[in-house]
């Protein structure tokens, strides 16, 4: 098997650190490289917790595409870092695999055009758990049926982006189906500001819970005539997400367009 030459950006964060895991365990799998806010000019076997893994720390996203050949890009850092690095990496013909969130629609567009003019494969990925992806398929299926549905996404208190990737990817899933309609009373008011949660052009309330103790956990609550279904996903831990990057790295070298979201891949 062809090896694939990957350079990984935010190696010391939660989804970072076990994406190095992930990496040294496939074996077409090769960390030639990352991308780091700090360390410049080490190696990662210089830093805590990376024993033996000589690749070398970049800042620069540029003088890194330039210095290293590599096939993908596996950024997992944060919302305003991980659309340059995405951008970059396009320009220079390295595949990203975004699962850093925090892109909007504009944004998304403007990278699907990129992405097209360099004919280079682009995968971002609101959520790699194959749970939360069949969670959202349900919901769209769900919403066929009900038209009255709202989010709750619940998450740990370091996160900087509300609502969370995978609240908007679900709310533009169920869009897709739902009849369109204005939901609650017509009336209604909000006595604290932010109590109806997020509204979403479709109308789709998403509500974005912070504790300390949680990972990444979703509930779609659809409400019928004397009747209500939810449907939920909980990730315990971030090796539930990684089952879902390696395939995205694996199906990325097979692509010349950007595909938003694990659940065009995953059959
Ligand atoms: N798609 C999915 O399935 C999942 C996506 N995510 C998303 O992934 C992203 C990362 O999450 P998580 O690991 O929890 O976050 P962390 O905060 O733990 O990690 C982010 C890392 O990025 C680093 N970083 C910041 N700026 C730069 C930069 N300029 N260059 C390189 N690295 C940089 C941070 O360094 P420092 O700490 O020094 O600032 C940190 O090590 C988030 O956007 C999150 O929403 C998370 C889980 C699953
Ligand atoms: O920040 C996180 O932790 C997560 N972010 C992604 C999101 O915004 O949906 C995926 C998962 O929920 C974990």
């Amino acid at each position: 098997m062809k090896i694939i030459k990957i350079i990984l950006a935010g190696p010391r964060g939660r989804m970072g650190r076990e994406a190095v895991e992930l990496i040294q365990r496939e074996e077409h799998f090769e960390l030639v490289a990352c991308l780091d806010r700090v360390n410049e000019g080490k190696r990662l076997s210089d830093l805590d917790g990376f024993p033996q893994i000589d690749a070398p720390i970049y800042k620069d996203p540029v003088k890194c595409f330039q210095e290293i050949e590599a096939d993908v890009l596996i950024d997992l850092t944060t919302p305003e870092i991980g659309k340059i690095h995405t951008k970059l990496a396009v320009e220079h013909g390295i595949r990203p695999v975004v699962g850093t969130t925090g892109f909007n629609e504009e944004e998304l567009q403007e990278l699907t055009e990129l992405a097209d003019a360099k004919k280079t494969g682009v995968i971002i990925a609101p959520n790699f758990a194959v749970g939360a992806i069949l969670m959202m398929k349900f919901a769209q299926m769900a919403a066929k049926h009900f038209q009255d549905v709202e989010i709750i996404e619940l998450h740990h208190d370091r996160k900087l982006d509300a609502p969370s990737g995978t609240g908007i990817k679900t709310a533009e899933m169920i869009s897709k189906t739902r009849t369109p309609k204005q939901q609650g009373h017509p009336n209604e008011e909000e006595t604290i500001q932010g109590a109806r949660g997020a509204e979403t052009k479709d109308g789709i309330r998403i509500h974005s819970v912070r504790l300390p103790g949680l990972v990444a956990h979703q509930e779609v609550i659809f409400g019928g005539e004397g009747q209500s279904l939810t449907i939920r996903h909980d990730s315990y831990n971030r090796a539930s997400f990684m089952s879902g990057v390696k395939l995205a790295v694996e199906t990325i070298m097979t692509l010349d367009v950007l595909v938003y979201g694990l659940e065009n891949i995953i059959e």
